[in-house]
């Protein structure tokens, strides 16, 4: 941080920037200057003020998705604290792309000339010494103001930024206030620092809703305010994730507090803590550190699951063993407890993101389909066995549900299961993201090094979902660590062994992908120990059945089932985003169902009853004697099966079903990603990547 304290302690003025005297400041833009002239920056040039391809800036938000919308709000109270009409505050992803920006329209404007927006890319090696792109190399709050600048063009401009890290210490983005020289404001960098703060713990709050989460301070009644030290907490005790305030307050990094458990730190059990919260008026606990200090705690956790874990508790079950199969059938997992949102997840670690599908059991995912019993039997069979599972499948149709009960099923239940999606992290980033690295390994990365997913994973499951994009040149290293049994992080000569089981996934065709060089073969032979291939919705037999869990697991134990008109519907319909578009589907019914007992037409949403009304009538025109007129072509978007050219037809795979179906959704909605991504009910990232990938090779 490189604004002294006092200069942020005074009052309001807008006077000459006490924080520029600082030392550490001057030595920041002074480091950055080099680091530009190194580069061989220019300091004169008119820098390139494009933006950037629209769709680089779609994808970039997509990537970014949960950031964007966390800091939404966040960024709107910050424009209307800093007050000043010539500033702007902008958010940008961790390689300096700004994805959003709020402010006022005048500098709006003036601020476009210098491409503050959003498109624009702000790292350092591209703008020269900048807020955003310094406060990124250093991972600190940073402010650059007027010729502080590298570059002259941006000389007009103050600007103070902060880095926004996740609680496991990823660098998610940057916060930054910008604005006219003359409208520097001591106070803006202290606010800019508590708004990152905010989205931070808003994150954490997300991330381990269903974890145990100690909220700290060394004077008590700082719990509850954005000074705060949290720390989550798994059921064995292990520290899984932490805001910054508590790394500081611990004196650790983010890596080395998920190398402790609550034990080892501050000498508390979990049962010790949860019997002490067992009433809600408890008193805040006193948590004694190594060094001598003392910090006042309070405990937020889900009491209807946790107490279990209490020494007091007479009916004591094993971690990882508090929900079962049945539970989460009947929707009865948790639905919020006194102290926080409900525990629906068994076994894992914070590696697992927030927001992330339920996980039970193989059993809760038997709902009598023919091929699908076929899938669990074979899979319960090599369960333990030491034996890698691939899992093949259209989008939508459970892959990582059934990785999530395979880790839930075996030995593994209470270790980690770490989900990695080859095809959502940028190329330049799997690298570090899968295999960790060390301290300064690589420019811009985070000083104390981080372990990386495959290491996260220790003791548990690897998921390798979307496992056919990942990129040539790392399936050699990622062999390498299946067969060898160890990882070597980026910038580190030494070793680590590990012990993971690994379940991957694709929709691809790596057989093909093989013959096109584009998939190692080797590779292929080592993840392929057991294939499992599973079905598309519109294949199965048990579609009601699906569709009754998914109600119950909505609403309870209260009765809501859809009459029998929107029952021909849905069984008429074909699904092209299999179980995920019909759990959307369902879900809108559910609530627009309030508290009726049946889904009616009216609950569902107009596109899809439009497009499942066609899907009816076409069976019905199947059913009844040829005498079709074949002119509403049309009219049916998303039932390739009845409208497009059938597989047959054109010679198609599956693959090239779903692809004509994504298109024509895309063609059907005018090119608007949004409104085919809600038809199809497939994310709007799934629907770029797959046009993008099959483009060329179509071509
Ligand atoms: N058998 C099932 N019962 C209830 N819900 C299910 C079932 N299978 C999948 N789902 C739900 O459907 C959604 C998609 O599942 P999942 O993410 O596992 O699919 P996927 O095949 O991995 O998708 P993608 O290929 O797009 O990553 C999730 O919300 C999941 O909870």
């Amino acid at each position: 941080m490189h604004v002294a304290p006092a200069a942020l302690a005074a009052p309001t003025s807008r006077a000459a920037p006490l924080a520029l005297a600082d030392p550490l400041h001057s030595r920041t833009i002074q480091q950055s200057h080099e680091r530009c002239a190194a580069l061989g920056l220019g300091r004169m040039v008119s820098p390139d003020h494009s933006p950037g391809p629209q769709v680089e800036l779609q994808l970039a938000r997509e990537r970014n998705l949960r950031l964007h919308l966390h800091a939404l709000p966040v960024m709107e109270l910050l424009l209307e604290q800093t007050m000043a009409s010539q500033s702007m505050v902008l958010l940008t992803d961790a390689c300096g792309t700004v994805l959003h920006s709020v402010g006022h329209d005048s500098f709006l404007q003036r601020a476009s000339r210098v491409a503050l927006a959003p498109g624009a890319n702000w790292a350092e090696s591209n703008k020269g010494t900048n807020a955003i792109g310094t406060a990124l190399v250093e991972e600190a709050p940073t402010l650059v103001h007027a010729d502080e600048h590298y570059m002259h063009a941006n000389g007009f401009l103050t600007c103070s930024a902060a880095p926004i890290f996740d609680p496991r210490g990823n660098l998610l983005g940057v916060l930054d206030v910008s604005g006219e020289k003359h409208s520097y404001h001591l106070h803006t960098m202290g606010l800019v620092k508590m708004s990152a703060r905010m989205i931070e713990n808003h994150w954490l709050a997300d991330d381990f809703r269903h974890a145990l989460r100690l909220h700290f301070h060394s004077r008590p009644e700082f719990i509850g305010t954005l000074m705060e030290g949290i720390v989550a907490v798994d059921r064995d005790g292990r520290l899984i994730g932490a805001n910054r305030s508590a790394l500081d307050q611990l004196r650790l990094s983010s890596a080395a507090l998920r190398m402790k458990s609550l034990p080892m730190l501050l000498n508390l059990t979990v049962g010790a803590v949860v019997d002490h919260f067992r009433s809600p008026m408890a008193p805040p606990m006193t948590m004694l550190l190594p060094d001598g200090q003392r910090l006042a705690m309070r405990a937020v956790f889900n009491w209807p699951t946790w107490h279990r874990l209490g020494s007091l508790s007479m009916d004591a079950e094993p971690a990882g063993q508090v929900v079962d199969a049945g539970a989460m059938e009947a929707g009865t997992a948790d639905r919020g407890g006194l102290f926080a949102a409900g525990l629906r997840s068994t076994g894992t670690t914070g590696a697992e993101p927030g927001g992330a599908p339920t996980l039970s059991g193989l059993r809760y995912l038997q709902t009598g389909d023919a091929q699908m019993e076929a899938v669990i039997t074979k899979v319960r069979r090599v369960i333990d066995r030491d034996i890698a599972i691939l899992v093949l499948g259209e989008t939508g149709t459970g892959k990582e549900l059934l990785a999530r009960a395979i880790h839930h099923d075996s030995q593994r239940a209470r270790q980690p299961f770490v989900a990695v999606n080859c095809a959502s992290i940028p190329e330049s980033l799997i690298e570090a993201e899968l295999f960790g690295y060390e301290d300064g390994a690589f420019t811009g990365a985070r000083r104390k090094g981080a372990p990386g997913k495959i290491l996260q994973a220790n003791g548990g499951t690897l998921f390798l979902d979307e496992i056919g994009d990942m990129p040539l040149a790392l399936q050699a290293r990622l062999l390498r660590v299946l067969q060898e049994r160890q990882v070597t992080p980026l910038g580190s000569a030494r070793a680590i062994p590990v012990d993971v089981a690994v379940v991957a996934a694709t929709h691809r065709h790596l057989r093909e992908m093989i013959e096109a060089h584009s998939f190692r073969e080797d590779l292929y032979y080592r993840l392929n120990g057991l294939v499992v291939r599973l079905p598309a919705l519109r294949e199965r037999s048990d579609l009601m059945q699906i569709v009754r869990k998914i109600l119950r697991a909505e609403v309870g134990h209260r009765v809501l089932e859809p009459d029998a008109d929107v029952t021909a519907l849905l069984q008429a319909y074909h699904w092209p985003g299999n179980i995920r578009q019909l759990s959307n589907v369902l879900r809108t019914a559910a609530v627009m169902a309030g508290g009726e007992n049946a889904i009616t037409r009216e609950h569902l949403s107009d596109d899809f009853l439009e497009d499942a009304e066609c899907s009816l009538q076409r069976a019905a025109s199947r059913a009844a004697p040829p005498a079709t007129t074949g002119t509403d072509e049309a009219a049916a978007p998303l039932q390739p099966t009845a409208q497009a050219p059938a597989p047959a037809d054109h010679g198609g795979t599956l693959e090239e079903l779903e692809l004509l179906s994504i298109r024509r959704a895309v063609d059907e909605a005018g090119g608007n990603i949004s409104v085919a991504s809600r038809r199809l009910g497939i994310s709007r990232n799934t629907i770029y990547r797959k046009l993008r990938w099959n483009a060329p090779a179509k071509a």
